[in-house]
């Protein structure tokens, strides 16, 4: 039977036009890449194929994110939303820490002094600003790929705000979390409020964490459910990153970012809604090639890697 449905997906892949080419396409030994763009403060770069890398750079700043970085954030991701290379997305820190949260030294004058007319007019010019900034975090679950977030030492407030994005979080033993805002005076206003409580189940956790701004280690934020894996230090957090980005883009990026924008919608509507909004998605996306190519390389047992999809 199986042998029959093989022979059956090879007939119909071929009708497709489908070739299961071995290996990727490697250009004098190097990943054949698109030229990323360059930051000030993120670092660009592609260390598997399909797979972009960003770094925030101020290592000597404890990668505080300071006004470029807010403004970097959104077009990179835009650049990566836009990018048919790209399949999947590593944030990490460079040095030793994650990161600090936002630049105290370099916090915007329209955040610390706004002006405007009036009352009204200044209150309208700070919360576009606000709202801004919320994009800086935003972009990161607008953008379809999958964005593993690989956290060493230290994730203090707009740290936490960044990660809670993310679709995936990894984290070193020596990690630690802190919702710090309350401790410079504000309630934490770019996402983690939103989204932290549907991270991690317990709703008196999150209380406690935001209340307090205590400090969260890496054993607790694995048992709340904040990361999914931990590891011995910065290498090996790395490379396990790297490996399940390798191993996601490896697969129909059809399926995956599909996979993605539902996953996002139902976390914000009802299951009702969200199975109606998976069947209007489906009625085109089941029109793929990439179930023929996926079934066909299943059915003989065919390394993932060998599978080549088109782009999106
Ligand atoms: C609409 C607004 C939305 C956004 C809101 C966001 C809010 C937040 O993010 S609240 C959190 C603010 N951050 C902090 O309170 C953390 C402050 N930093 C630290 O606690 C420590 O630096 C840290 C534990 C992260 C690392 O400690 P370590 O001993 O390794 O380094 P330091 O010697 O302290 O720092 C090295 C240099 O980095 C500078 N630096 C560190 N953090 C920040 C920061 N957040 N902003 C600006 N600069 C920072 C520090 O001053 C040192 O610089 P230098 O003296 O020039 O060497």
């Amino acid at each position: 039977m199986a042998r029959v449905l093989v022979q059956r997906f090879i007939g119909v892949a071929r009708l497709c036009g489908v070739s299961a080419v071995a290996g990727r396409q490697l250009v004098s030994g190097h990943l054949a890449m698109s030229t990323l763009p360059t930051y000030e403060t993120l670092r660009l770069t592609q260390p598997k194929e399909h797979v972009v890398q960003v770094e925030i750079n101020r290592p000597e700043k404890r990668n505080a994110m300071n006004q470029a970085f807010w403004r970097e954030m959104v077009e990179c991701f835009n650049y990566i939303a836009d990018d048919n290379e790209c399949r999947a997305v590593v944030v990490s820190g460079a040095g030793k820490v994650f990161s600090s949260g936002i630049d105290l030294m370099d916090m915007s004058e329209a955040l610390l002094s706004p002006k405007g007319d009036d009352t009204a007019r200044t209150s309208w010019h700070l919360r576009k600003f606000i709202q801004s900034y919320q994009e800086t975090f935003t972009v990161i679950e607008k953008c379809t790929k999958p964005v593993i977030a690989a956290i060493q030492g230290a994730c203090v407030g707009g740290g936490v705000d960044m990660v809670t994005a993310c679709d995936i979080r990894f984290c070193t033993q020596d990690a630690w979390f802190q919702v710090k805002e309350v401790d410079i005076g504000l309630a934490a206003d770019v996402g983690t409020l939103q989204r932290l409580p549907k991270v991690i189940g317990s709703r008196s956790l999150v209380c406690d964490l935001v209340y307090t701004g205590r400090k969260m280690m890496s054993d607790e934020a694995k048992s709340s459910g904040l990361v999914s894996r931990v590891f011995p230090d910065k290498a090996s957090l790395m490379e396990a990153a790297l490996q399940i980005a390798e191993d996601i883009a490896n697969k129909s990026p059809v399926a995956v970012q599909g996979s993605k924008v539902n996953l996002v919608y139902s976390r914000d509507h009802s299951v009702r809604e969200s199975l109606e909004y998976m069947a209007t998605w489906n009625m085109a996306m089941l029109q793929t090639d990439d179930i023929m190519k996926s079934a066909t390389a299943v059915l003989q047992k065919k390394n993932p890697k060998e599978t080549v999809f088109s782009k999106l």
